[in-house]
């Protein structure tokens, strides 16, 4: 596979794009023009460096509102290309992408355009430079990857050809499959880029809102497989316009952008036999192994989960690290970090094989998690998250790692299991995390959410397992909010006995306000003797046609709290109409 990104996707000044591409591991760069009409350095400066960091640069791009246009502003197109193709020759490209006119072209005829188009072309020619045309889905009249191929066809030149671009294609819910039509040599280039599903016009929604392979909801599996069936072997090239990748860590971003095209090439080649791209393939969790809990001092954890119903099962018998069970819910406090405040620090994932999960990680990019072990303690592989959050995965019984614990009691078998993990990130964060869970934890995206918070717009995308198991809801924080505590939901078979037992035994839960009873009864008609008894215990309840839910929240420790809940029916959400509640009631004091 050989590699490719547009300079657009990456903040920072041209020189940094090219060093950040060239350390992320990518083979070429799509330079923009604006970009460099920016830069301080010189065409042949900018091509020195990419030839020193051996970094092609594949393209400049775009050359805008070219074609269909009278013969006094195609006269102009000339004048303008020229200048255009001398840079390119100054940076050592022989490609430059020009796009379909949407804003000056005025002559809706095929005959006229194809005719400017070779002209352009020819011109182009004396130049040793090729071109690319690309439809843009807000093209005036041409917007359409078919009628710009149709129009390379009749201009028929060998330096003209076309430019496929994912988002133009897939976001007009043009049929890809028509791209295995065209003759693989004349797609003179690739772009790949995802996106959320939105309802928005088109040109808002690519210039903002695009995403790199893995973090939408387009299917590029499907389009690139046309792509590479039509015969095509240049560069897979990301173009992502973003509003937040041009904000973040530029280094960051490029490592990102790479993975994502590792996970693209890995899934064509699964589905299309591309042998050579494979990478080993996904370990998709089956359970929750055990969810662990760092801090300085957990004595205040120790006795929260005793009063939620826990069993101490044991101090390990070289650290200081405890493990608490309800049911299968496996709960590690370790004290090994004398200055940390308590936080949710690592999540143990049970899958088939772990030294091939782990591979895949590290063919992904993803940094390892390295732990302090002792000689003889059961060793276990960890990759760290975007969070921090360390993330290992065990291949063998529980039981291989929990006999290193001692001196406590035998656990219950009250069928309680870890529910969920709800792990929270920062703006910037978020679509490496739904990336990262993608590719390396092999779990699907769910429907995104948005759920209103005291300090802005919380999103929620829930991760989970094929079959359910493993659900890691991702929260983003609103930009200028603190990021919210993680939380560790248990799911149990009767979740107002837990919170009666808790209540006796003295634990505060998330005070709810009265207001929210008032607006559940209004809301569900339900048995006023259920709501007194859910405002008691301060529960919250949630129904829809699959059942019923009922949860409560412990208070914050540091920088993590624990859920209850319990699930009715088949019932398969997470409370969301509750979540505001939360919010507002976790609100840190101001
Ligand atoms: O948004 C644009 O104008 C634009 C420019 C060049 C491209 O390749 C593209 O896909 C979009
Ligand atoms: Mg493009």
């Amino acid at each position: 596979m050989v590699t490719s990104i547009a300079s657009v996707c990456l903040s920072g000044g041209l020189t940094d794009k090219i060093h950040a591409c060239a350390a992320a591991g990518f083979d070429g760069i799509e330079i923009m023009d604006s970009d460099l009409t920016v830069a301080h350095e010189s065409p042949e400066e900018i091509r020195a460096l990419c030839e020193r960091l051996g970094l092609r640069i594949d393209m400049l791009q775009p050359f805008r509102d070219a074609e269909g246009v009278d013969e006094d502003l195609f006269a102009d197109t000339l004048r303008r290309a020229r200048e255009k193709f001398r840079t390119a020759q100054r940076l050592g490209t022989d490609l430059i992408l020009v796009c379909s006119n949407a804003a000056t072209a005025t002559v809706d005829d095929d005959a006229v355009t194809a005719r400017q188009l070779g002209e352009l072309a020819d011109l182009a020619a004396e130049h040793g430079i090729r071109l690319a045309y690309e439809a843009l889905a807000w093209g005036r009249f041409v917007n359409d990857y078919r009628h710009a191929w149709r129009l390379v066809q009749l201009a028929d030149r060998p330096n003209l050809g076309t430019c496929l671009d994912s988002f133009h294609i897939l976001s007009r819910g043009h049929d890809p499959a028509a791209i295995e039509e065209i003759d693989g040599e004349k797609i003179f280039f690739l772009q790949l880029a995802d996106a959320p599903d939105l309802n928005m016009d088109v040109l808002s929604w690519s210039r903002h809102h695009r995403l790199f392979p893995g973090e939408g909801s387009f299917d590029l599996v499907t389009f690139l497989t046309h792509v590479l069936r039509a015969g095509y072997t240049g560069p897979l090239s990301l173009e992502v316009f973003n509003d937040t990748f041009r904000q973040t860590d530029t280094g960051r971003t490029a490592a990102h952008a790479r993975r994502s095209l590792t996970w693209l090439a890995d899934r064509v080649a699964t589905t299309d036999s591309h042998d050579d791209r494979r990478i080993p393939e996904a370990q998709c969790p089956h359970a929750v192994d055990f969810v662990e809990i760092s801090g300085a001092d957990l004595s205040t954890a120790d006795h929260m989960l005793e009063q939620l119903g826990f069993t101490f099962r044991g101090s390990h018998h070289r650290k200081p690290v405890r493990l608490w069970t309800l049911g299968t819910a496996r709960l590690v406090l370790d004290e090994q970090d004398k200055h940390e405040t308590p936080h949710l620090s690592g999540i143990g994932l049970s899958v088939d094989d772990s030294d091939r999960a782990s591979a895949r990680a590290e063919a992904l990019g993803a940094p390892p998690a390295f732990r302090r072990t002792h000689t003889g303690d059961h060793e276990l592989r960890a990759v760290a998250s975007p969070d921090g959050t360390q993330v290992y995965w065990n291949d063998q019984p529980a039981e291989t790692w929990t006999e290193e614990f001692t001196g406590g009691d035998d656990g219950d078998s009250s069928g309680a299991v870890v529910d969920h993990i709800n792990l929270s990130y920062p703006w910037q964060d978020f679509d490496e995390a739904v990336l990262f869970s993608t590719s390396v934890l092999g779990l699907d995206a769910q429907a995104s959410s948005e759920v209103p918070g005291p300090r802005g717009l919380v999103r929620s995308q829930v991760m989970r397992s094929p079959d359910g198991v493993v659900r890691v809801p991702l929260n983003l924080a609103p930009p200028t909010a603190p990021t919210p505590p993680r939380h560790v939901a248990i799911s149990c078979q009767d979740v107002i006995g837990v919170a009666e037992r808790a209540r006796a035994r003295g634990l505060q839960f998330l005070a709810v306000p009265a207001n929210y009873y008032d607006d559940l009864a209004a809301r569900f008609a339900l048995d006023t003797a259920f709501v007194d008894r859910l405002r008691r215990l301060d529960l919250l309840y949630d129904r829809d046609d699959d059942g019923e839910f009922i949860h409560f929240y412990t208070p914050t420790l540091g920088d993590v709290f624990l859920e209850l809940v319990e699930r009715r029916g088949h019932y398969d959400g997470y409370g969301a109409p509750n979540a505001p509640v939360r919010l507002a009631a976790q609100r840190p004091a101001s």
